[in-house]
């Protein structure tokens, strides 16, 4: 397999993809899967504040079933211990800080994306936005070891731009980082070209997952989700879940978090009756 970027990418609507349960057969064909999952939105619903999306028991389970037949990750924009905390499960693979810090079963560890000399930048955007966003009511600060996480879904939309403003002129001092966007989200990360869709790839070369008989399965909702549908398109599958503001390189869809359940329940008994 080769990962070489897809200068003719393919976009549609959330609307117009085909659902993922509706094509489950043609999506597994006769291959063995590699699944990748974004967190929130997809193995959460999105709520109020970061903190409240708790894991439910039963996706757990779901997800434990799913590790023990295929390779499971995790590609989040979270902080990868915090993700880790919430999944709360030792036979997954977690890329956190939207892939520039992973981890997995024996001891893996690494930093691909080359982010650690953005710390200092990082640590300084940090305490600026702190220090400037702490006027305006419902903003919340979130760092993560690569990124951090300026949120504004409880914030009155009269002042939305005001916090975008103040995200802009701390980004401006600071060159090593870019904004990213996100679902009621403005993100400072590493001025660095790794995404998701990198630390996908990085991930399957390690664990020798990049080869024909491998279908990589990655289903997400949310904007940052799209570099990994576009490192994927013709080669895995994107599932994008619900919607988000822009179109998607996802091939398919799922309605919602339950779907992504139902989908993943659905693998997993497939794999075992192969195997019966
Ligand atoms: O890549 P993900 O695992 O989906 O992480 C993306 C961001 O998710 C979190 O924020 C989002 O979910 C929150 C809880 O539902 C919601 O309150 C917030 O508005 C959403 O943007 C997380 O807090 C971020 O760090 C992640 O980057």
């Amino acid at each position: 397999m080769i990962n070489q970027p897809n200068t003719q990418l393919q976009k549609r609507n959330a609307e117009e993809l085909p659902s993922a349960l509706a094509e489950f057969d043609m999506i597994l064909a006769s291959k063995k899967p590699a699944v990748f999952l974004d967190y929130d939105g997809c193995l959460t619903p999105i709520v109020k504040e970061p903190d409240m999306a708790i894991l439910s028991p039963q996706t757990r389970e779901v997800l434990r079933d799913l590790a023990n037949v295929c390779p499971v990750a995790i590609v989040s924009g979270r902080d990868r211990q915090n993700v880790q905390k919430l999944v709360q499960l030792d036979n997954l693979y977690f890329a956190g800080s939207h892939g520039f810090d992973i981890s997995g079963p024996d001891k893996l560890h690494t930093e691909p994306g080359g982010a650690a000399a953005a710390l200092p930048a990082l640590d300084n955007a940090e305490l600026a936005l702190k220090n400037k966003l702490q006027a305006i009511a419902g903003t919340l600060v979130e760092r993560k070891r690569y990124a951090i996480a300026v949120h504004y879904r409880n914030v009155a939309d009269a002042q939305v731009n005001e916090v975008e403003t103040i995200v802009d002129t701390v980004l401006s001092d600071h060159p090593q980082l870019k904004k990213g966007l996100g679902k009621k989200v403005f993100e400072l990360k590493p001025n660095l070209d790794w995404h998701k869709g990198k630390a996908v790839f990085w991930l399957l070369d390690e664990l020798h997952l990049n080869k024909p008989d491998i279908v990589p399965i990655y289903i997400g909702d949310d904007i940052t989700d799209e570099d990994a549908f576009a490192a994927l398109q013709g080669i895995g599958v994107g599932i994008l879940v619900g919607a988000h503001d822009e179109k998607s390189a996802a091939g398919y869809s799922l309605k919602g978090v339950a779907e992504v359940q139902i989908f993943l329940q659905k693998l997993t008994e497939t794999i075992k009756q192969r195997h019966a």
